[in-house]
């Protein structure tokens, strides 16, 4: 059953696939194009390994020849046997030459490819929109640096060199046996097409069966990340049953999957098996050749040949089998690299502009997910340098969307947004990232010193740069009191941090950049107080002469701001200072009557 065994490991390979990510992905066309560059490497390494492969037959029919000689005419044989004897040795030896040479140009080209393929993915990667990560992106880049990558290896560096030997030891092999007798030849070719027809049908399905198992390995994937992810949710409201069914409803449709392609090829994939076995091509070879000896028309020393090459031609098929499937799975990888190639990157303005100051405007903004339903509509605000901007709403409102579209993380779908009055998608991508300083809730530490930590906002602070924004961001004295200090090492989620601490943490490396807008999105988790109103001074200092655009969850946050906008369900439903708002009764006051009711 190496058939379904072997595609559970491709399926296993592929067990980030993405959702959108479609299955029955093999495209002849993508591992060619892929390839390309390579192309010549490849014709060079497949004559090698054709020439390898016919030199390493010719030992076999030397010794079948020596045995003929020996068996035909026992005392005139001796020159013939010499003959093949140095024959044989020739052929081992070109065999052994060529096989070194065919190995060493294919790994050569692999080497080559999967640098190329690796450099062209990460500078790829390097222009596609942050938006795309966050949709679907870390499991797609996963798959496509790992998986599929190390399925264009398998392709190069084995499957190639597999499949012209065995096509070439057929051929020669048949040729040969051919030549010694043609009924004989016949039925000995016969068992393998036998062999070749049943793996045929056990194959006919397999597309479908392994699209089946990704989709179900992909859930699998997804409902474990979710069970780890939230496993503090879980343990904590033993909401663990729900998750944990839907790791169980994925494992079993795995299960079934998975059994229902073994029960479809068990037979066809069983009788590939058994003719494709040496011992069957034997029992073949040797009760034909019997019969035919006893008939009187075979010679014994004829049947010498079919004993020593015909057997063992299954020893060099069966690798071909491993390496179609190989191609087969390169063919899929080859697609996935393509379709993360081919995704649009982020358009960089054809005439760059320099934003004059550092006030932001949104004119008649709209955005969409999927092209269908607005996440944000039509929204006009402007946000002047030196204040701050609060944007307020429910749940689903559309916030995160709106700020997120100002780094261009995606582009508006209508309306445009300005810095400085230059619309963003005209100010270099690398302009506009470093002209803004981006404290987001989900904004990962990186598993490094705490100083290196601070330092990503200006790569070329010195120490004392890195201490004077960790003091203004009121977070020095925690620092200090680490065991390490600022050498400590932090884990990806800044481990031995509290909330509030990690957040006065990215506020020191916005301090540090200087950027002169600030977008922040307010910690939901609530802090205790000191912690609060620390991050509050943070904020405060990091504020100053800044255009600031807050999120904000916990309104009182929020009291001193210039300007409060209030969103719902993608629009602007109302905008002013607090008092304002509060006297208008509306949305905004209704929350802040709960958010008060609540902390009352
Ligand atoms: N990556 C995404 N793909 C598709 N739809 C999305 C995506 N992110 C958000 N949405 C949808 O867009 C709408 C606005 O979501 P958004 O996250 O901007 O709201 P929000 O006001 O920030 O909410 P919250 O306060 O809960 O963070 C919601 O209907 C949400 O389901």
């Amino acid at each position: 059953m190496s058939t379904a065994t072997d595609t559970r490991v491709a399926a296993g390979s592929g067990s980030h696939a993405d959702s959108d990510q479609s299955v029955g992905l093999a495209k002849a066309g993508a591992l060619a194009r892929l390839f390309a560059p390579i192309r010549t490497h490849l014709v060079v390494c497949a004559v090698l390994s054709t020439l390898s492969a016919a030199a390493g037959i010719v030992p076999y029919i030397a010794v079948a020849e020596i045995a003929r000689a020996m068996l035909n005419d026992p005392a005139g044989a001796g020159a013939a046997i010499w003959t093949w004897v140095g024959i044989g040795a020739a052929g081992a030896t070109v065999w052994l030459v060529l096989m070194v040479q065919s190995s060493r140009v294919g790994h050569y080209a692999d080497a080559k490819i999967l640098h190329e393929l690796r450099t062209r993915i990460v500078r790829h990667l390097g222009a596609l929109p942050i938006g795309w990560f966050r949709a679907s992106g870390s499991g797609r880049v996963k798959r496509a640096m790992t998986g599929d990558l190390e399925e264009m290896h398998e392709v190069i560096a084995h499957a190639l060199g597999q499949l012209t030997g065995a096509v070439t030891v057929v051929l020669v092999g048949a040729g040969y046996l051919f030549s010694v007798d043609v009924p004989m030849a016949l039925i000995a070719l016969g068992v393998l097409v036998v062999m070749g027809i049943f793996y045929r049908i056990s194959m006919r399905s397999m597309t479908a069966h392994v699209n089946r198992l990704i989709v179900a390995d992909t859930r699998i994937s997804a409902a474990s990340v979710e069970y780890a992810d939230g496993i503090q949710v879980v343990k904590t409201f033993g909401t663990g049953g729900r998750v944990l069914r839907r790791f169980d409803d994925a494992v079993d449709e795995h299960t079934q999957a998975f059994a229902a392609w073994v029960a479809e090829v068990r037979h066809s994939s069983a009788a590939s098996r058994l003719f494709g076995s040496e011992m069957a091509v034997l029992t073949a070879v040797m009760a034909a050749g019997l019969a035919f000896v006893s008939q009187g028309s075979l010679a014994v020393a004829d049947l010498v040949p079919f004993l020593v090459v015909a057997v063992g031609m299954p020893n060099s098929i069966l690798p071909a089998v491993t390496a179609s499937q190989g191609v087969r799975k390169g063919r899929m990888g080859a697609a996935n690299i393509e379709r993360l190639l081919s995704r649009p990157p982020l358009p960089e303005p054809e005439r760059p502009q320099k934003p004059q100051g550092h006030g932001v405007e949104f004119d008649q903004v709209s955005f969409s997910y999927d092209g269908v339903t607005n996440a944000v509509e039509d929204v006009s605000a402007v946000c002047p340098p030196g204040t701050v901007t609060a944007i307020v709403g429910p749940s689903g409102a559309g916030k995160t969307t709106l700020t997120s579209l100002l780094p261009r993380f995606y582009d508006v779908t209508a309306g445009a947004i300005r810095i400085g009055g230059v619309d963003v998608r005209s100010i270099p991508s690398a302009d506009l990232l470093g002209s803004m300083s981006l404290v987001f809730q989900d904004v990962a530490l990186l598993r490094d010193s705490v100083a290196e930590n601070i330092r990503i906002g200006r790569p070329d602070a010195d120490d004392a740069e890195v201490r004077r924004a960790a003091v203004a961001a009121h977070i020095h004295d925690v620092i200090e009191r680490l065991p390490g200090g600022y050498d400590t090492l932090l884990d990806g989620g800044g481990g031995s941090l509290s909330g509030g601490e990690r957040q006065r943490l990215t506020i020191a490396r916005a301090i540090l950049s200087g950027a002169p807008v600030v977008v922040l999105d307010e910690a939901t988790a609530a802090l205790d107080a000191d912690s609060e109103s620390a991050v509050q001074e943070a904020l405060a200092t990091l504020a100053v002469g800044k255009t600031v655009i807050v999120i904000a969850h916990r309104l009182h946050t929020i009291v001193g701001a210039d300007q409060i906008l209030v969103f719902d369900n993608g629009r602007l439903v109302e905008r002013g200072p607090h008092d304002e708002l509060l006297a208008r009764e509306g949305l905004y006051a209704r929350m802040w009557a709960a958010q008060e009711g609540v902390l009352a």
